[in-house]
């Protein structure tokens, strides 16, 4: 049988806001955007803010060496990476916490390109750094094909992030909600929010998305959050939206339409505890049975 931690999982209730944007080409407009919206969400009292995959390029295997910036060694100056910097500001400015959606990063040293997520905290200090470790490779016939990994090399860690105050988020990137392994590590080492930003489309969106978040917080007891561009039907890659919080009983609490809008929900302690305590999964597991894949040899991010 297994062990149960009884401590809290998240210490005390925080806002939480994912910032469906709209972006285009430029990616100054974009950054300009992003601290618009994000000053937008903290004004609103989210002290956690969240922004998309890709959230200051288009996406595509065509635009990520167009558009990636240098993260290391890290801080970088500002020409190497100015998205790093205007994410830092929009934390700091604001307060919040900020899970920078993800950029296009080159690693100068390899020359290998990475889908990469930043997170900083209130005093715009970074926290935690996620590179994709599932790349978006499907070929479904007549409907959609993609190979990031013509291009990307995957990340290869479990990125969780500690906010002091409130407790710990897991952040990983879109594909990776498809992989209930990640989550399931990062829910046994005390998450309370799995934070994807993503991009699905318009053939696995309708299909997926919802499904993937509501199995993700069902599978562990805890939130999720899934935040998408907005839609742009002139773009060559068309997000589905809806980004959505669903809590730890896999209950959409709040879901977008494919425009651009800012969903928000509260995330309380108490819902985590009362799900885990009518059922019980974390006590019932059956490690003489299976192995707990949260054990043994993993790679962490974890600061
Ligand atoms: N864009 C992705 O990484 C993933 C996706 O669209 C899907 O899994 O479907």
């Amino acid at each position: 049988m297994s062990t149960t931690s009884s401590a809290p999982v998240l210490k005390k209730p925080i806002k939480i806001s994912c910032i469906q944007l709209a972006s285009g080409a430029d990616k100054d407009a974009n950054l300009q955007h992003a601290a618009a919206k994000v000053a937008e969400a903290a004004r609103s009292g989210s002290k956690l803010v969240v922004l998309p995959e890709c959230f200051n390029s288009p996406y595509g295997c065509d635009y990520f060496p167009q558009y990636a910036e240098t993260l290391l060694p890290s801080p970088p100056t500002r020409e190497q990476s100015p998205s790093f910097h205007a994410l830092s500001a929009m934390a700091a400015d604001n307060g919040v916490y900020l899970v920078g959606g993800s950029i296009p990063e080159l690693n100068p040293e390899t020359g290998k390109y990475y889908n990469t997520s930043l997170t900083f905290g209130p005093d715009g200090g970074l926290l935690g750094t996620h590179r994709k470790v599932h790349l978006f490779d499907i070929d479904i016939p007549g409907k959609i094909k993609f190979k990031e990994s013509d291009v990307l090399s995957p990340g290869n860690k479990v990125t969780l992030v500690e906010l002091p105050e409130y407790g710990t988020i897991a952040v990983a990137i879109c594909y990776d909600v498809r992989f209930p392994e990640l989550a399931t590590i990062a829910a046994r080492r005390g998450a309370f929010a799995l934070v994807y930003p993503g991009a699905f489309n318009l053939t696995t969106g309708p299909m997926h998305w919802r499904l993937l978040a509501q199995a993700r917080a069902v599978d562990n007891q805890i939130y999720v959050a899934l935040c998408s561009p907005a839609r742009d039907m002139g773009a060559s890659y068309h997000a589905w939206g809806h980004s959505l919080i669903v809590d730890p009983l896999a209950k959409v609490v709040v879901e977008a339409d494919e425009h651009e809008t800012i969903v928000q929900g509260e995330l309380v302690g108490e819902a985590i505890a009362e799900a885990r305590k009518n059922i019980p999964l974390n006590s019932q597991r059956r490690f003489d049975v299976y192995p707990d894949i949260s054990q043994g040899k993993i790679s962490f991010d974890e600061l």
